[in-house]
């Protein structure tokens, strides 16, 4: 899996800018991204993802160079290489676990796959839950699911966006073992983006990019509380 980029900049609308050092992560290794809140975490998840278009610089995920695909081709792309949790988990209220499970496939008109779903759920612990809603999940249950959802296309590259937040300790050491736990047995390489210091020790073999922080991050956080 290569993970590499340089010269990587992007620019909201408004003009806030973000520059990333060059970086290429070394083969076999997990990713734990750290750094202040505003120094541009969830913008470098979201150009590592394909959500972003890159504007500047070569950004290289699982071999392919991002800035050279067609939306239709970043989007395939996005579905074959990629899983995402998000620090919202996004699962429809008004679907079961297991139709929450089936919906990124048939989004991409494929086949539902039951047999994945059913041993991914197996594998995460929550086997008795594909039947039930969200809202009857507890939090740490919801965090498998879609884990599991993420899970289901076989990505190469596992995204975590801060996923303790709103997690006890206990639930934290789990859902990281989780996590460690599938990388390692479906092979796919782990980013994970987290200030929490609990992320930080159980993640302590993975290679530490912290990205500096920002003064115009600082200034419109002071221009926001005015
Ligand atoms: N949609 C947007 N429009 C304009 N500016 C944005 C937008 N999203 C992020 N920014 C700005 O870009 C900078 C980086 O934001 P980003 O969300 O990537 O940081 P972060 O490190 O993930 O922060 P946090 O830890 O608080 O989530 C910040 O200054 C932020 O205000």
């Amino acid at each position: 899996m290569t993970l590499a980029w340089q010269g990587l900049r992007h620019r909201y609308a408004n003009g806030a800018e973000i520059a990333y050092a060059d970086f290429a992560l070394p083969a076999g290794r997990h990713l734990l991204l750290q750094g202040a809140s505003g120094s541009g975490k969830s913008t470098l998840l979201a150009l590592l993802a394909g959500l972003l278009r890159v504007q500047q610089g070569e950004l290289t995920v699982a071999g392919t160079v991002l800035a050279g695909l067609s939306p239709r081709a970043l989007d395939a792309w996005r579905g074959a290489t990629l899983g995402v949790v998000p620090q919202r988990l996004h699962l429809s209220e008004a679907l079961t676990v297991a139709e929450n499970l089936a919906l990124p496939a048939l989004a991409a008109g494929q086949g539902a796959e039951p047999a994945r779903a059913a041993a991914l759920l197996d594998a995460l612990g929550i086997a008795g839950l594909a039947a039930r809603k969200p809202h009857q999940l507890s939090v740490g249950q919801a965090q498998r699911v879609a884990l599991a959802r993420a899970l289901m296309r076989r990505p190469r590259l596992l995204l975590a966006d801060e996923p303790s937040a709103n997690l006890d300790d206990d639930h934290t050491a789990a859902m990281l073992a989780l996590l460690r736990d599938v990388a390692q047995r479906e092979g796919c390489t782990l980013v994970v983006a987290s200030h929490d210091s609990r992320v930080v020790t159980a993640m302590a073999d993975a290679v530490g990019l912290v990205l500096p922080a920002r003064a115009d991050a600082v200034d419109r956080a002071g221009e926001g509380a005015a």
